[in-house]
């Protein structure tokens, strides 16, 4: 569903991905140093253009910004901070069918770099930035006054604001099936040196959270940096689906009260007279209704075949009437526990010392 070009392809783009429609890969190119340097395989003259044009224009709102956020925070030593960091951008197409509402389309995740300005489709939505405090994810065209770029802060703004600045998780999930695509241009790191907090921002109140390194490192590590630096957590989970098949979570992250009115909710369910529970029946096995008797006579349940579906949700709902508020409970409680899943699916991939690729 997500397929991103990468600017490590300085070849034709074609060989690595064969499959891909030629207006994705057209509009590829690298910042660096300020000046556009462009790899463009197939792109017109007037296309090419544009690209310059919007690539520029882009890259001097990032610069604007740098500026103004070093200043924000009071920040003197540093006079142009992001001048000469490489920017990276990528067109990302999206290919939503039926088959793919309520799944992810991108992960949840914190962008690697200092900061990204995302052009997102304003017509198919999806994109979703995690609420820390609630732990909810929120959709992001719902907030929007009207056209708009996102901007979000990445691992880099993290580190070098020494924790003052946050970084942004969020995710993109597919609500219609319909194709999304979107523009983003990621401000990385800088070309040379490293990344060190300024000495505004550590004083005793505040003391240094990360030692300086480069992007470079940052990124070669990031996909393993849940193993190196917890490898005792991915032995103990490792040992544990090797030696016994199971183990208990703790700080899953997914919203105490979004449990407790998921409970509520299937205890209605539950309690709902029989014969509408039985009206509940369904083609695949192990969904809709499960009579006592079936597995054992004290034993029934209802099944929703794709809890990750939002429309497997509805679907569900409408057989046993299931007012608005509650469907939207199941539909998060969904949502939320289909992201834990994946995310354990690439912790076992990485706990075995494989590196993880998105076939979950
Ligand atoms: O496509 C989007 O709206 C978001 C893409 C994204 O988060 C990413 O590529 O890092
Ligand atoms: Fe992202």
């Amino acid at each position: 569903m997500f397929m991103p070009l990468r600017t490590e392809d300085t070849e034709d783009p074609l060989k690595s991905y064969p499959f891909m429609n030629l207006w994705v890969y057209v509009t590829w190119l690298v910042h660096k140093q300020g000046r556009p340097s462009m790899i463009i395989w197939t792109a017109t003259p007037h296309q090419r253009e544009i690209i310059e044009k919007y690539s520029q224009a882009i890259h001097e709102v990032a610069m604007d910004l740098g500026r103004k956020m070093a200043e924000s925070l009071g920040v003197k030593e540093v006079d142009d901070l992001l001048k000469g960091w490489t920017c990276q951008y990528r067109l990302i197409k999206y290919n939503f069918t039926p088959e793919t509402v309520g799944k992810l389309g991108a992960f949840s995740h914190s962008d690697s770099g200092f900061l990204t300005i995302l052009q997102y489709d304003e017509e198919v939505g999806g994109l979703e930035v995690l609420d820390e405090s609630s732990g909810a994810f929120l959709p992001v065209n719902a907030m929007a006054a009207g056209p708009s770029l996102l901007v979000n802060l990445g691992d880099i703004a993290k580190a070098w604001s020494n924790g003052r600045f946050c970084n942004m998780k969020h995710r993109v999930v597919c609500k219609e099936a319909s194709i999304r695509v979107s523009i983003a241009m990621f401000v990385l790191g800088p070309n040379e040196g490293s990344i060190e907090a300024p000495t505004e921002l550590v004083d005793n109140e505040h003391p240094q959270l990360y030692i300086p390194f480069t992007y470079q490192d940052y990124f070669n590590n990031r996909l393993s940096k849940d193993l190196r630096n917890d490898p005792a957590e991915y032995k103990k989970l490792r040992e544990a689906c090797e030696e016994w098949g199971c183990f208990r979570l703790l700080n899953h992250r997914i919203p105490l009260s979004l449990i407790a009115d998921m409970k509520n909710v299937m205890r209605t369910l539950l309690d709902l007279p029989m014969e509408i529970k039985r009206s509940n029946k369904a083609e695949i096995p192990g969904s809709g209704f499960i009579l006592p008797g079936v597995i054992s006579s004290i034993y029934e349940g209802l099944g929703v075949h794709d809890l990750g579906s939002s429309q497997a949700v509805q679907e569900f709902c409408s057989k046993l009437d299931v007012p608005p508020n509650h469907r939207d409970i199941i539909d998060k409680y969904g949502q939320v526990v289909q992201d834990l899943a994946m995310d354990l699916g690439r912790k076992l991939v990485e706990s075995i010392g494989l590196e993880y690729c998105d076939f979950f």
